[in-house]
């Protein structure tokens, strides 16, 4: 268990930034989440802390360590790559007791180690298949005996490479709950990787977002999801995405030209008449009614048209024409709203997302919500 900590972090691949001035202070103990696109620089962060690339800036200190220039076998860290490497002459119970047999963490008993093993196998699901040999098992369990093999040597920090990626959407679902608790369970500093966000949000004690090597965004769950730092988060977070558009301050209300989305705002936000800004609304945020019923009290309202009903499951996903702009809403599915129905789209204030607009996608680039500025983004929920 320990402190893990990154200044200044730099790696470029000759022209291609790898990972550019990342600086982050990982709790002892915590559960940290890396989360961005493809290219984001997420496996190279996870290789400089393990040792495995050579950081042309920065420090890595893991328990006040430096452990900058330190061999990966002396950092006491454990790394699950994507790409799983068992012995295939081995079973799984001998793959995950081949870590624990290196004596680099000390030395096991036989039985000590068995308990360790039925410990984590039992975590993951794979305790009855023990004695199968790697070309026994699907990809999905061969994927987590390979984090399996991680897990059971106690190790400062565990490093864990998109380790549900091979998994069907049922079992990820399911394996998120078991990791929280094998996190729990051994709370040991653990660093994970997505691009998935909703592991990162279900997962995570704190999430870094991160695009082309830089962070972008850091904080709580919570955090993340309600105050975006700009769109480039708002749009990484949430299926279908975030609606969102440009917008002109008209008599204190946000318009946007050639439709009838029209929100007032809080004189708070500091907008001042003509200025612009970037609107952001959750399709997940709306309320769907027909037209003609009646609305909360201090709603934001907007009337519009369904273009699209498509059923996904429980939900339906519709489109919906307000004056000129598309709205994609997800609504539960309770009440019957047909393509072509008039209908009363509403949403808190506080769910409208107000961003600058100029330019400032990876900055950031938050204002508040409609209903006024955050306090939370104000002292410092993000960067
Ligand atoms: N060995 C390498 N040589 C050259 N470029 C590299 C090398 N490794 C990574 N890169 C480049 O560095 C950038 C960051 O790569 P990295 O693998 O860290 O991203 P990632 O966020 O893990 O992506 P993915 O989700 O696709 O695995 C990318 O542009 C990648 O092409």
């Amino acid at each position: 268990m320990a402190r893990l900590q990154l200044d200044g972090l730099t790696k470029h691949y000759g022209k291609t930034v790898g990972i550019d001035d990342l600086s982050l202070d990982i709790e002892d103990g915590e559960f940290f989440v890396i989360l961005g696109p493809s290219g984001a620089g997420k496996t190279t962060t996870l290789k400089s802390i393990a040792g495995l690339v050579d950081v042309d800036h920065g420090s890595v200190h893991i328990g006040d360590v430096d452990m900058t220039l330190v061999e990966p076998y002396h950092r006491n860290v454990a790394m699950a790559f994507e790409s799983y490497a068992l012995y295939p002459q081995k079973t799984v119970a001998e793959n995950l007791a081949s870590p624990l047999r290196s004596g680099r963490t000390g030395r096991y008993t036989a039985a000590e180690q068995q308990q360790r093993i039925d410990q984590v196998t039992t975590a993951l699901g794979i305790n009855q298949l023990q004695g199968r040999f790697p070309r026994e098992l699907s990809n999905g369990q061969r994927q987590r005996t390979a984090l399996g093999r991680v897990l059971v040597r106690p190790a400062d920090v565990y490093l864990l490479d998109e380790p549900l990626s091979h998994l069907d959407a049922k079992l990820r679902a399911e394996m998120r709950v078991e990791l929280k608790q094998l996190g729990s369970m051994t709370s040991t500093t653990t660093v994970y990787v997505t691009h998935d966000y909703q592991e990162a949000l279900a997962l995570a004690d704190r999430i870094a977002v991160i695009k082309e090597g830089r962070l972008i965004q850091l904080g709580t769950p919570e955090q993340i999801w309600r105050q975006p730092a700009n769109i480039f988060v708002a749009r990484s977070l949430g299926q279908p995405e975030i609606n969102h558009y440009d917008a002109e301050l008209v008599d204190g209300r946000l318009v946007v030209a050639g439709s009838e989305i029209v929100v007032p705002v809080d004189p708070s936000l500091g907008l001042t008449t003509g200025s612009v800004a970037r609107l952001g609304i959750r399709p997940c945020d709306v309320t769907v009614r027909s037209s003609g019923e009646a609305t909360p009290d201090g709603a934001v309202v907007l009337s519009g048209r369904v273009v699209l009903a498509e059923r996904l499951g429980r939900q339906i996903e519709l489109t919906v024409d307000i004056g000129g702009s598309w709205l994609i809403a997800l609504t539960g599915g309770a009440g019957v709203v047909d393509e072509g129905a008039e209908v009363t789209v509403t949403l808190p204030a506080t769910d409208v997302h107000v961003f600058s607009a100029d330019g400032a996608v990876d900055e950031a680039a938050r204002l508040g919500s409609a209903a006024g500025v955050d306090q939370q983004s104000r002292s410092g929920g993000q960067r």
